[in-house]
């Protein structure tokens, strides 16, 4: 049966390794970005974001979290460059929360975390022709970690919070449209990039991670909103405690940094 796996004690991070081995792979995420394993590497390439107002619709999908599908197969959101080869389509973005502001990110700095993370997550559509076929690829996705703090409010994540209310429960939907995901990245262009996997079941490793160093800033009641979402998963009605991997094991990997 599909195993269901979560972030509680019973079926948290820390067991999926018994349904999903890879979970003690050599290319795992989330990781550390310790300034001691990054080095700037000036052949970086900026990244190249072809992406509009598109329309899309909000879900509280797996219980644990909300996720923003894109249509990608009309005009679709595409990045390029930077550490890429080829261009990437936008498929869903979705975001890592914890329940207090100071944990909640999936990778962190220094050992510094976040109060949440923003995944903007891309597939190979130069060499996969949909998410499905890329997802298991080494080379099939690319993710753009964005770190969220508590500060001014966030007026396109608004967009997205003040619809939250609204499917506190699981599989609950709802249309957006007009979100501009352009806004969604923050000012500074500096990334970190390393090779990694996906942060959930089934943890293929097949991510180009893209984690840009700015934070975005957003207010304690969009936050608030965020932390509001239910699970229904555990059976019975409890708020969404986390939903962060913590950090895995860098194995040797390099990260490399877009800046000095
Ligand atoms: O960055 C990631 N965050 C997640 O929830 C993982 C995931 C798993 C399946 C599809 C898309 C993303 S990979
Ligand atoms: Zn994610």
């Amino acid at each position: 049966e599909q195993p269901s796996w979560g972030y509680s004690k019973a079926n948290g991070p820390y067991t999926w390794v018994s349904h999903f081995p890879i979970a003690q792979g050599s290319r795992q995420s989330p990781v550390d970005l310790r300034s001691s394993d990054t080095r700037f590497d000036a052949k970086l390439q900026p990244l190249n974001y072809h992406y509009m107002p598109t329309s899309s619709r909000i879900l509280n999908n797996n219980g644990f979290s909300f996720k923003l599908s894109f249509d990608d197969s009309s005009d679709p959101c595409v990045l390029s460059g930077g550490p890429l080869d080829g261009h990437f389509r936008m498929n869903q973005l979705h975001m890592h929360w914890g329940c207090d502001e100071h944990a909640g990110s999936e990778h962190s700095v220094d050992g510094n975390t976040y109060a949440a993370e923003l995944h903007m997550v891309h597939w190979n559509s130069s060499k996969y022709s949909n998410m499905q076929q890329a997802v298991a690829q080494p080379d099939g996705l690319a993710v753009i970690g964005v770190f969220i703090q508590v500060g001014a409010e966030h007026k396109e994540l608004k967009k997205i919070t003040d619809l939250l209310p609204m499917i506190t429960q699981q599989d609950s939907k709802i249309e957006l449209s007009g979100l501009n995901p352009l806004l969604l990245l923050p000012c500074s262009p500096a990334y970190w990039t390393y090779l990694g996997s996906l942060t959930t079941p089934p943890l293929y490793e097949s991510v180009t991670w893209i984690v840009m160093k700015e934070p975005l800033s957003i207010s304690s009641q969009q936050l608030e909103a965020i932390q509001s979402l239910y699970s229904l998963r555990s059976g019975k009605h409890e708020r969404l405690l986390n939903n962060y991997r913590p950090p895995q094991l860098l194995a040797g990997r390099e990260i490399r940094a877009s800046f000095k």
